[in-house]
């Protein structure tokens, strides 16, 4: 996976169908999307529960582009290899979700991954200041994780702080939640160059009508 600054879709198929997780994986890389962002979630560190590794695996195969990993779970280091082993491209862990997200950055990347840090709207970009040598991406929360299609919050001075941090690091800034034709040209400006939309992607079309899935990735390019 090289580095690439210019803007990235990532549609976080939260939002798709559930029963049909490897055809809408290859309908959304085949109407634009640049990512596949996949929101892994335990019931314990967010309010919800999504999957596992072992789904991961199972859509692997219908990924051609980059698979990209949310981790919304605490403890994250006991996970992490079979996450890596199921052929996540880039693994993201939560700086909250415990006392060792250095240790656990490390283990990403010694598992063969590219390393993600995410900060809830709560965090400052002054948590991943040390972390600069040992991320390839941050990913800014413009929503509370655990569920898709809430209300963006804006996060825009963060992102733009971290980007001062960044300066010309080979590190991705993702912005995650919200993230629809109005909001992405806010967090593109501030300095974003990944942006996961979940509902904003999906409504309107299905794996057998998937027309809509394009449109809708281009009206938010377009908007940007
Ligand atoms: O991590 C997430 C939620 O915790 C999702 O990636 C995010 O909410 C995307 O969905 P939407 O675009 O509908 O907000
Ligand atoms: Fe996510």
């Amino acid at each position: 996976m090289s580095f690439d600054r210019s803007i990235k879709i990532a549609p976080s198929i939260l939002a798709a169908d559930f029963a049909n997780f490897g055809a809408e994986c290859a309908a959304i890389e085949a109407q634009g999307a640049d990512w596949v962002h996949v929101d892994v979630m335990d019931g314990h560190f967010v309010p919800n529960i999504t999957f596992g590794p072992a789904m991961c695996a199972a859509i692997r195969p219908h990924i051609k582009t980059v698979m990209d990993v949310h981790l919304m779970i605490a403890p994250v280091d006991p996970y992490i290899d079979a996450f890596a082993e199921a052929g996540a491209d880039i693994i993201t862990a939560h700086v909250e979700a415990g006392p060792h997200i250095h240790r656990t950055l490390q283990a990403i990347r010694g598992a063969g991954a590219k390393a993600g840090v995410a900060l809830n709207p709560g965090t400052p970009a002054a948590a991943v200041e040390d972390l600069m040598d040992m991320v390839d991406l941050i990913c800014v929360m413009t929503v509370n994780p655990g569920f898709g299609g809430q209300k963006f919050i804006d996060m825009t001075a963060k992102i733009r702080a971290l980007r001062a941090m960044i300066g010309d690091r080979p590190i991705h800034i993702e912005i995650d939640g919200g993230v629809d034709p109005t909001t992405a040209p806010l967090v593109a400006a501030a300095g974003a160059d990944v942006l996961v939309a979940g509902s904003a992607v999906f409504r309107g079309g299905s794996v057998s009508d998937p027309a809509p899935y394009g449109a809708n990735m281009r009206a938010i390019r377009d908007a940007i």
